[in-house]
């Protein structure tokens, strides 16, 4: 496959991200040279990449891989996509579900590069309307479908281990195009998804 998934770890943004966290550990008057901590920088850096690893994908590639001609014309709907993300302010998780659907327009698409995309855009640092915006335009550029729809739902791990520290607000971000914006066609996908929306 031409484009990448994340397979290796780039050594020089490793051995860079294991100094700045060891000063991190030590920021936080820790000894980082503390036996159960004297490999945590690196640990962190390469989990850092990990959930950084969006970056290097290419959302666009990986949808046109898989695009196969289909006369089907109902919407299809993938629900309950796990989202894992980091939220540029702080840099800490937020997590929740996204919803995708979309109606078809002479082309369908496989389904599991529906998940695979939601993670090239959450596996970078994002606020949750972008993701949602990000997921939405890329497949409305590449599907050119007859309507796209997506709604996240979502808990931000700073609002509720710090800041206002509220443990079960939730935020739902939702974008619609072509079809959706009718409201029956929003409906009905709204309503297939309803059982997740609080
Ligand atoms: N719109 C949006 N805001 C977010 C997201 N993730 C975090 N935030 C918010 O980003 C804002 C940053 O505001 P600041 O006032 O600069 O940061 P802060 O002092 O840490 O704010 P508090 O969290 O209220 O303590 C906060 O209100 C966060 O709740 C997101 O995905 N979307
Ligand atoms: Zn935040």
């Amino acid at each position: 496959m031409s484009y990448r998934y994340f397979e290796e770890y780039d050594i020089d943004v490793t051995e860079n991200l294991r100094k700045n966290f060891k000063e991190i550990i030590a920021g936080v008057e820790e000894d980082p040279g503390r036996e159960g901590i004297v490999k945590t920088p690196e640990r962190a850096a390469k989990a850092m990449q990990y959930l950084t690893q969006g970056y290097a994908m290419d959302a666009e590639k990986i949808l046109t891989e898989a695009l196969f001609t289909e006369s089907y014309d109902e919407m299809v709907v993938v629900k309950d996509i796990e989202i894992y993300s980091l939220c540029e302010h702080h840099m800490l998780p937020f997590f929740g579900k996204a919803h995708i659907a979309y109606i078809p327009n002479g082309k369908i698409v496989g389904l599991s590069k529906l998940p695979r995309i939601v993670d090239v855009f959450a596996r970078r640092l994002q606020v949750q309307e972008r993701l949602t915006h990000d997921i939405l335009e890329c497949l409305n550029k590449v599907l050119q479908p007859q309507g796209v729809a997506v709604v996240i739902e979502a808990q931000h791990m700073c609002m509720m281990m710090r800041g206002v520290q509220k443990q079960n607000s939730a935020t739902t971000t939702s974008g619609f195009r072509g079809q959706f914006e009718k409201i029956e066609t929003r409906s009905e996908f709204l309503k297939l998804i309803s059982s997740d929306l609080q």
